[in-house]
Protein backbone atom coordinates (compact mmCIF):
# COMPACT_ATOMS: atom_id res chain seq x y z
CA UNK A 1 0.00 0.00 0.00
CA UNK A 2 0.96 3.83 -1.27
CA UNK A 3 0.67 6.32 2.33
CA UNK A 4 1.46 9.65 2.31
CA UNK A 5 2.71 11.12 5.58
CA UNK A 6 1.94 14.85 5.73
CA UNK A 7 3.66 16.97 8.64
CA UNK A 8 4.60 20.09 9.87
CA UNK A 9 7.01 21.51 11.94
CA UNK A 10 5.14 20.10 14.83
CA UNK A 11 3.91 16.60 14.09
CA UNK A 12 6.77 15.91 11.79
CA UNK A 13 6.30 13.96 8.64
CA UNK A 14 8.67 11.34 10.29
CA UNK A 15 6.82 11.39 13.31
CA UNK A 16 3.87 10.04 11.25
CA UNK A 17 5.55 8.07 8.91
CA UNK A 18 7.26 6.12 11.68
CA UNK A 19 4.26 5.73 13.90
CA UNK A 20 2.32 4.44 10.63
CA UNK A 21 5.30 2.16 9.83
CA UNK A 22 5.42 1.03 13.20
CA UNK A 23 1.59 0.16 12.52
CA UNK A 24 1.64 -1.23 9.60
CA UNK A 25 4.88 -3.26 8.94
CA UNK A 26 7.65 -2.64 6.90
CA UNK A 27 5.47 -3.81 3.55
CA UNK A 28 4.08 -0.46 3.00
CA UNK A 29 5.70 2.44 1.24
CA UNK A 30 5.47 5.62 3.38
CA UNK A 31 5.99 9.18 1.60
CA UNK A 32 6.71 12.26 3.44
CA UNK A 33 5.82 15.31 3.22
CA UNK A 34 7.00 18.99 5.14
CA UNK A 35 4.05 21.60 5.18
CA UNK A 36 5.05 25.37 6.16
CA UNK A 37 4.41 26.03 9.60
CA UNK A 38 3.12 28.12 11.31
CA UNK A 39 0.44 28.31 8.86
CA UNK A 40 -0.46 31.72 6.95
CA UNK A 41 -3.16 33.93 8.49
CA UNK A 42 -6.14 31.49 9.05
CA UNK A 43 -8.88 31.74 6.01
CA UNK A 44 -12.57 32.77 6.92
CA UNK A 45 -14.66 29.72 7.72
CA UNK A 46 -15.98 27.92 4.86
CA UNK A 47 -15.35 24.22 3.30
CA UNK A 48 -11.65 24.13 3.99
CA UNK A 49 -10.32 26.73 7.01
CA UNK A 50 -6.64 26.55 8.23
CA UNK A 51 -5.15 24.21 6.27
CA UNK A 52 -0.96 24.74 5.42
CA UNK A 53 0.54 24.13 1.91
CA UNK A 54 -0.67 24.02 -1.41
CA UNK A 55 -3.40 21.91 -3.12
CA UNK A 56 -0.64 21.11 -5.74
CA UNK A 57 1.97 19.99 -3.24
CA UNK A 58 -0.50 17.69 -1.77
CA UNK A 59 -1.64 16.22 -4.98
CA UNK A 60 1.89 15.64 -6.62
CA UNK A 61 2.91 14.15 -3.38
CA UNK A 62 0.09 11.64 -2.85
CA UNK A 63 0.83 10.57 -6.42
CA UNK A 64 -0.98 7.24 -6.16
CA UNK A 65 -1.60 6.85 -2.33
CA UNK A 66 -4.58 5.09 -0.74
CA UNK A 67 -4.09 6.68 2.85
CA UNK A 68 -2.83 9.94 3.85
CA UNK A 69 -1.83 10.86 7.13
CA UNK A 70 -1.61 14.52 8.25
CA UNK A 71 -2.20 17.47 10.60
CA UNK A 72 -2.70 20.31 8.61
CA UNK A 73 -2.52 19.82 4.38
CA UNK A 74 -5.70 20.94 2.50
CA UNK A 75 -7.54 18.28 1.20
CA UNK A 76 -9.72 20.31 -1.29
CA UNK A 77 -12.35 19.29 -3.79
CA UNK A 78 -9.68 19.34 -6.48
CA UNK A 79 -7.14 17.22 -4.48
CA UNK A 80 -9.72 14.49 -4.18
CA UNK A 81 -10.35 14.68 -8.14
CA UNK A 82 -6.83 14.38 -8.86
CA UNK A 83 -6.36 11.49 -6.38
CA UNK A 84 -8.65 8.73 -7.13
CA UNK A 85 -6.70 5.76 -5.43
CA UNK A 86 -7.31 7.74 -2.11
CA UNK A 87 -9.57 5.82 0.52
CA UNK A 88 -8.86 7.24 3.86
CA UNK A 89 -8.00 10.75 4.82
CA UNK A 90 -6.66 10.47 8.14
CA UNK A 91 -6.29 14.00 10.20
CA UNK A 92 -4.75 14.71 14.46
CA UNK A 93 -6.60 17.76 14.77
CA UNK A 94 -9.23 18.18 17.10
CA UNK A 95 -11.90 18.94 14.01
CA UNK A 96 -10.79 17.91 10.50
CA UNK A 97 -11.26 21.74 9.70
CA UNK A 98 -8.34 21.33 6.50
CA UNK A 99 -10.92 18.82 4.52
CA UNK A 100 -13.26 19.54 2.24
CA UNK A 101 -15.53 16.68 3.98
CA UNK A 102 -18.42 17.24 1.49
CA UNK A 103 -16.25 16.42 -1.51
CA UNK A 104 -14.12 13.93 0.72
CA UNK A 105 -17.67 11.87 0.73
CA UNK A 106 -18.41 12.61 -2.64
CA UNK A 107 -15.44 10.93 -3.80
CA UNK A 108 -15.41 7.74 -1.83
CA UNK A 109 -13.06 9.11 0.87
CA UNK A 110 -13.56 8.13 4.22
CA UNK A 111 -11.67 11.12 7.19
CA UNK A 112 -10.90 10.74 10.25
CA UNK A 113 -9.77 13.36 12.75
CA UNK A 114 -8.27 13.33 16.40
CA UNK A 115 -10.62 15.29 19.32
CA UNK A 116 -9.01 15.54 22.41
CA UNK A 117 -5.72 14.62 21.37
CA UNK A 118 -4.32 17.90 22.67
CA UNK A 119 -7.08 18.49 24.99
CA UNK A 120 -4.84 18.09 28.26
CA UNK A 121 -2.08 19.97 26.73
CA UNK A 122 -4.59 23.21 25.55
CA UNK A 123 -6.37 22.95 29.10
CA UNK A 124 -2.95 23.41 31.80
CA UNK A 125 -2.03 26.38 29.35
CA UNK A 126 -5.40 27.87 29.69
CA UNK A 127 -5.14 27.32 33.40
CA UNK A 128 -1.22 28.71 33.25
CA UNK A 129 -2.36 31.73 31.35
CA UNK A 130 -5.66 32.49 33.90
CA UNK A 131 -2.57 32.32 36.51
CA UNK A 132 -0.49 34.32 35.23
CA UNK A 133 -2.83 37.07 34.44
CA UNK A 134 -4.98 37.20 37.65
CA UNK A 135 -1.69 37.25 39.44
CA UNK A 136 0.67 39.41 36.74
CA UNK A 137 3.40 36.52 36.86
CA UNK A 138 4.08 37.30 33.29
CA UNK A 139 3.77 41.20 33.11
CA UNK A 140 5.51 41.56 36.65
CA UNK A 141 8.84 39.54 35.01
CA UNK A 142 9.19 41.47 32.46
CA UNK A 143 9.07 44.64 34.30
CA UNK A 144 11.09 43.40 36.00
CA UNK A 145 13.86 42.18 33.88
CA UNK A 146 13.70 45.46 31.55
CA UNK A 147 14.45 46.90 34.91
CA UNK A 148 11.25 48.14 37.13
CA UNK A 149 10.51 46.66 40.42
CA UNK A 150 6.69 47.60 41.23
CA UNK A 151 5.71 48.13 44.43
CA UNK A 152 2.19 48.94 43.86
CA UNK A 153 1.84 46.00 43.19
CA UNK A 154 1.17 45.12 46.40
CA UNK A 155 -1.21 47.85 46.98
CA UNK A 156 -4.75 46.62 47.18
CA UNK A 157 -6.36 48.24 44.04
CA UNK A 158 -3.70 47.10 42.45
CA UNK A 159 -3.15 43.38 43.77
CA UNK A 160 -4.00 40.24 41.87
CA UNK A 161 -6.84 38.40 42.55
CA UNK A 162 -6.41 34.41 43.98
CA UNK A 163 -8.55 31.62 41.91
CA UNK A 164 -9.97 30.49 44.98
CA UNK A 165 -13.53 32.11 45.56
CA UNK A 166 -13.01 33.70 42.25
CA UNK A 167 -15.89 33.42 39.42
CA UNK A 168 -14.41 32.00 36.50
CA UNK A 169 -16.53 31.76 33.18
CA UNK A 170 -15.55 29.33 30.55
CA UNK A 171 -16.93 29.86 27.36
CA UNK A 172 -17.71 26.33 25.55
CA UNK A 173 -17.79 22.95 27.37
CA UNK A 174 -15.84 20.43 25.26
CA UNK A 175 -12.62 18.21 25.44
CA UNK A 176 -10.33 21.49 26.80
CA UNK A 177 -13.01 23.59 28.79
CA UNK A 178 -14.44 20.42 30.70
CA UNK A 179 -10.74 19.56 31.40
CA UNK A 180 -10.49 23.15 32.75
CA UNK A 181 -13.22 23.38 34.58
CA UNK A 182 -12.46 20.68 37.03
CA UNK A 183 -8.81 22.41 37.42
CA UNK A 184 -10.62 25.30 38.59
CA UNK A 185 -12.96 23.63 40.66
CA UNK A 186 -10.13 22.11 42.17
CA UNK A 187 -8.31 25.24 43.11
CA UNK A 188 -11.87 26.48 44.62
CA UNK A 189 -13.18 29.12 42.30
CA UNK A 190 -16.74 29.32 40.91
CA UNK A 191 -16.73 28.13 37.14
CA UNK A 192 -19.99 28.89 35.42
CA UNK A 193 -20.48 27.74 32.31
CA UNK A 194 -21.90 28.95 28.88
CA UNK A 195 -21.98 26.38 26.04
CA UNK A 196 -25.59 25.91 24.04
CA UNK A 197 -24.75 22.44 23.19
CA UNK A 198 -23.36 21.06 26.64
CA UNK A 199 -25.21 18.28 29.04
CA UNK A 200 -26.04 19.92 32.03
CA UNK A 201 -26.20 17.18 34.39
CA UNK A 202 -21.98 16.34 32.80
CA UNK A 203 -21.60 20.32 33.62
CA UNK A 204 -23.02 20.15 37.59
CA UNK A 205 -21.32 16.94 37.90
CA UNK A 206 -18.26 18.73 37.41
CA UNK A 207 -19.01 21.42 40.10
CA UNK A 208 -20.06 24.21 37.90
CA UNK A 209 -23.03 25.72 36.69
CA UNK A 210 -24.89 26.14 33.12
CA UNK A 211 -25.69 29.80 32.70
CA UNK A 212 -26.33 32.09 29.31
CA UNK A 213 -23.57 33.81 27.89
CA UNK A 214 -25.03 37.28 29.29
CA UNK A 215 -25.09 36.13 32.84
CA UNK A 216 -21.76 34.33 32.51
CA UNK A 217 -20.50 38.01 31.48
CA UNK A 218 -22.05 40.12 33.97
CA UNK A 219 -21.35 37.68 36.55
CA UNK A 220 -17.10 36.32 35.76
CA UNK A 221 -14.21 38.08 37.36
CA UNK A 222 -12.50 36.01 34.68
CA UNK A 223 -13.33 34.69 31.16
CA UNK A 224 -11.78 31.97 29.27
CA UNK A 225 -12.83 30.84 25.62
CA UNK A 226 -13.14 27.46 25.03
CA UNK A 227 -15.53 27.54 21.92
CA UNK A 228 -14.41 26.13 18.12
CA UNK A 229 -14.50 28.97 15.37
CA UNK A 230 -17.81 28.61 13.77
CA UNK A 231 -20.00 30.83 11.29
CA UNK A 232 -22.23 30.87 14.77
CA UNK A 233 -19.36 31.30 17.40
CA UNK A 234 -17.22 34.21 14.90
CA UNK A 235 -16.98 37.33 17.06
CA UNK A 236 -18.99 35.49 19.89
CA UNK A 237 -17.51 38.31 22.11
CA UNK A 238 -17.66 42.17 20.73
CA UNK A 239 -17.78 45.31 22.19
CA UNK A 240 -21.26 44.51 23.43
CA UNK A 241 -20.35 41.35 25.15
CA UNK A 242 -17.14 43.16 26.60
CA UNK A 243 -19.59 45.69 28.40
CA UNK A 244 -21.37 43.35 29.96
CA UNK A 245 -17.73 42.21 32.18
CA UNK A 246 -17.48 43.51 35.83
CA UNK A 247 -15.23 46.41 35.69
CA UNK A 248 -11.38 44.99 35.37
CA UNK A 249 -11.97 41.81 34.35
CA UNK A 250 -9.61 39.26 32.71
CA UNK A 251 -10.19 38.08 29.59
CA UNK A 252 -8.08 34.80 28.33
CA UNK A 253 -8.01 33.66 24.73
CA UNK A 254 -6.27 30.58 23.81
CA UNK A 255 -9.13 28.69 21.53
CA UNK A 256 -9.41 30.81 18.43
CA UNK A 257 -9.14 34.79 17.06
CA UNK A 258 -11.93 34.48 15.35
CA UNK A 259 -13.84 34.29 18.85
CA UNK A 260 -13.31 37.92 19.73
CA UNK A 261 -13.26 41.29 17.89
CA UNK A 262 -9.95 42.46 18.90
CA UNK A 263 -10.51 46.05 18.17
CA UNK A 264 -11.92 46.96 21.35
CA UNK A 265 -9.64 45.80 23.50
CA UNK A 266 -6.67 48.02 23.65
CA UNK A 267 -8.71 50.93 24.54
CA UNK A 268 -10.60 48.49 27.07
CA UNK A 269 -7.07 47.85 28.75
CA UNK A 270 -6.11 51.26 29.01
CA UNK A 271 -9.07 52.67 30.73
CA UNK A 272 -9.40 49.69 33.13
CA UNK A 273 -12.44 48.30 31.41
CA UNK A 274 -10.49 45.25 31.10
CA UNK A 275 -7.75 44.30 33.87
CA UNK A 276 -5.91 41.63 32.33
CA UNK A 277 -6.32 40.17 28.74
CA UNK A 278 -4.49 36.52 27.58
CA UNK A 279 -3.84 35.66 24.29
CA UNK A 280 -2.28 32.60 22.33
CA UNK A 281 -4.43 33.15 19.77
CA UNK A 282 -4.69 35.78 16.99
CA UNK A 283 -7.65 37.61 14.64
CA UNK A 284 -4.34 37.39 11.93
CA UNK A 285 -1.18 35.18 12.72
CA UNK A 286 1.69 36.55 13.29
CA UNK A 287 0.40 39.54 14.64
CA UNK A 288 1.98 42.53 12.26
CA UNK A 289 4.42 44.65 13.64
CA UNK A 290 2.14 47.52 14.11
CA UNK A 291 -0.34 45.59 16.17
CA UNK A 292 -2.43 47.69 18.17
CA UNK A 293 -1.99 45.32 21.14
CA UNK A 294 1.68 45.48 21.48
CA UNK A 295 2.26 48.54 23.73
CA UNK A 296 -0.87 48.02 25.79
CA UNK A 297 -0.68 47.94 29.34
CA UNK A 298 -1.60 43.90 31.15
CA UNK A 299 -1.58 42.25 27.90
CA UNK A 300 -0.10 38.53 27.76
CA UNK A 301 0.97 37.00 24.11
CA UNK A 302 2.24 33.54 23.77
CA UNK A 303 2.52 32.23 20.03
CA UNK A 304 -0.43 29.65 19.62
CA UNK A 305 1.38 27.45 21.94
CA UNK A 306 -0.97 26.04 23.70
CA UNK A 307 -1.55 22.79 22.16
CA UNK A 308 2.54 22.28 21.40
CA UNK A 309 3.51 18.95 24.08
CA UNK A 310 5.51 16.72 23.35
CA UNK A 311 2.73 14.29 24.25
CA UNK A 312 0.15 15.91 21.79
CA UNK A 313 2.73 15.49 19.03
CA UNK A 314 2.93 11.78 19.75
CA UNK A 315 -0.51 11.42 20.28
CA UNK A 316 -1.06 12.86 17.39
CA UNK A 317 1.00 10.27 15.00
CA UNK A 318 -0.33 6.96 17.25
CA UNK A 319 -3.94 8.15 16.58
CA UNK A 320 -3.85 8.50 12.73
CA UNK A 321 -1.28 5.53 12.39
CA UNK A 322 -3.90 2.92 14.11
CA UNK A 323 -6.78 4.78 12.03
CA UNK A 324 -4.64 3.50 9.27
CA UNK A 325 -3.94 0.38 11.01
CA UNK A 326 -8.13 -0.40 11.12
CA UNK A 327 -8.53 0.70 7.58
CA UNK A 328 -5.91 -1.54 6.39
CA UNK A 329 -7.15 -4.57 8.54
CA UNK A 330 -10.62 -3.93 7.07
CA UNK A 331 -11.97 -2.48 10.90
CA UNK A 332 -14.49 0.22 11.92
CA UNK A 333 -12.55 3.00 11.94
CA UNK A 334 -12.17 5.06 15.32
CA UNK A 335 -13.29 8.67 14.39
CA UNK A 336 -15.14 8.91 11.14
CA UNK A 337 -16.18 12.83 10.56
CA UNK A 338 -18.19 11.44 7.42
CA UNK A 339 -20.49 8.85 8.36
CA UNK A 340 -22.34 9.22 4.72
CA UNK A 341 -19.01 7.42 2.91
CA UNK A 342 -19.99 4.39 4.12
CA UNK A 343 -23.58 4.17 2.25
CA UNK A 344 -21.48 5.51 -1.13
CA UNK A 345 -19.41 2.16 -0.92
CA UNK A 346 -20.17 -1.41 -2.16
N1 LIG B 1 -4.21 27.46 21.15
C1 LIG B 1 -4.06 26.21 20.84
O1 LIG B 1 -2.94 25.75 20.63
C2 LIG B 1 -5.24 25.30 20.75
C3 LIG B 1 -5.06 23.93 20.88
C4 LIG B 1 -6.18 23.10 20.80
C5 LIG B 1 -7.42 23.62 20.58
N2 LIG B 1 -7.56 24.97 20.44
C6 LIG B 1 -8.89 25.55 20.26
O2 LIG B 1 -9.58 25.45 21.51
C7 LIG B 1 -10.99 25.43 21.27
C8 LIG B 1 -11.64 24.28 22.03
O3 LIG B 1 -11.13 23.06 21.54
P1 LIG B 1 -11.82 21.68 22.01
O4 LIG B 1 -10.92 20.59 21.55
O5 LIG B 1 -12.23 21.76 23.42
O6 LIG B 1 -13.12 21.71 21.08
P2 LIG B 1 -14.43 20.85 21.26
O7 LIG B 1 -15.01 20.70 19.89
O8 LIG B 1 -14.21 19.63 22.08
O9 LIG B 1 -15.36 21.83 22.13
C9 LIG B 1 -15.85 23.03 21.61
C10 LIG B 1 -17.10 23.38 22.41
O10 LIG B 1 -17.59 24.64 21.90
C11 LIG B 1 -18.99 24.58 22.10
N3 LIG B 1 -19.69 25.62 21.39
C12 LIG B 1 -20.18 25.61 20.12
N4 LIG B 1 -20.85 26.75 19.88
C13 LIG B 1 -20.79 27.48 21.01
C14 LIG B 1 -21.29 28.75 21.38
N5 LIG B 1 -22.02 29.49 20.54
N6 LIG B 1 -21.03 29.20 22.62
C15 LIG B 1 -20.30 28.46 23.49
N7 LIG B 1 -19.81 27.24 23.20
C16 LIG B 1 -20.06 26.77 21.97
C17 LIG B 1 -19.35 23.17 21.63
O11 LIG B 1 -20.63 22.79 22.09
C18 LIG B 1 -18.23 22.36 22.26
O12 LIG B 1 -18.61 21.87 23.52
C19 LIG B 1 -11.14 25.34 19.75
O13 LIG B 1 -11.35 26.65 19.26
C20 LIG B 1 -9.79 24.83 19.28
O14 LIG B 1 -9.53 25.20 17.96
C21 LIG B 1 -6.51 25.81 20.54
O1 LIG C 1 -2.79 24.16 18.21
C1 LIG C 1 -3.82 24.24 17.63
O2 LIG C 1 -4.65 25.13 17.77
C2 LIG C 1 -3.94 23.16 16.74
O3 LIG C 1 -2.77 22.70 16.35
C3 LIG C 1 -5.05 22.76 16.07
O4 LIG C 1 -6.07 22.61 16.97
P1 LIG C 1 -7.22 21.73 16.49
O5 LIG C 1 -6.61 20.39 16.27
O6 LIG C 1 -8.20 21.71 17.57
O7 LIG C 1 -7.71 22.34 15.23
Amino acid sequence: MHILAAGDHFVSPGLLAGAVRAELGGDHEVAELTLPWPVEPFGPVGTVLEASGTEEQVIEALAGAEIAVTQMAPFTKQVFAAAPGLKLVSVCRGGPVNVDLEAATEAGVAVTYAPGRNAGAAAEFAVGMILAAMRRIATSSAELLSGTWRGDYYAYDQAGLELGGTTVGLVGYGAIGSRVTKVLVAFGAHVLVADPYADRAAVEADGARLVELDELLRHSQVVSLHARLTGETRHLIDKSKLDLLPQGAVLVNTARGGLLDYAPLPEALRSGRLGALALDVYDVEPPPADWALRDVPNVIATPHLAGASRQTAERAAAIVAAEAGRYARGEQLANLANPDVLRRRP
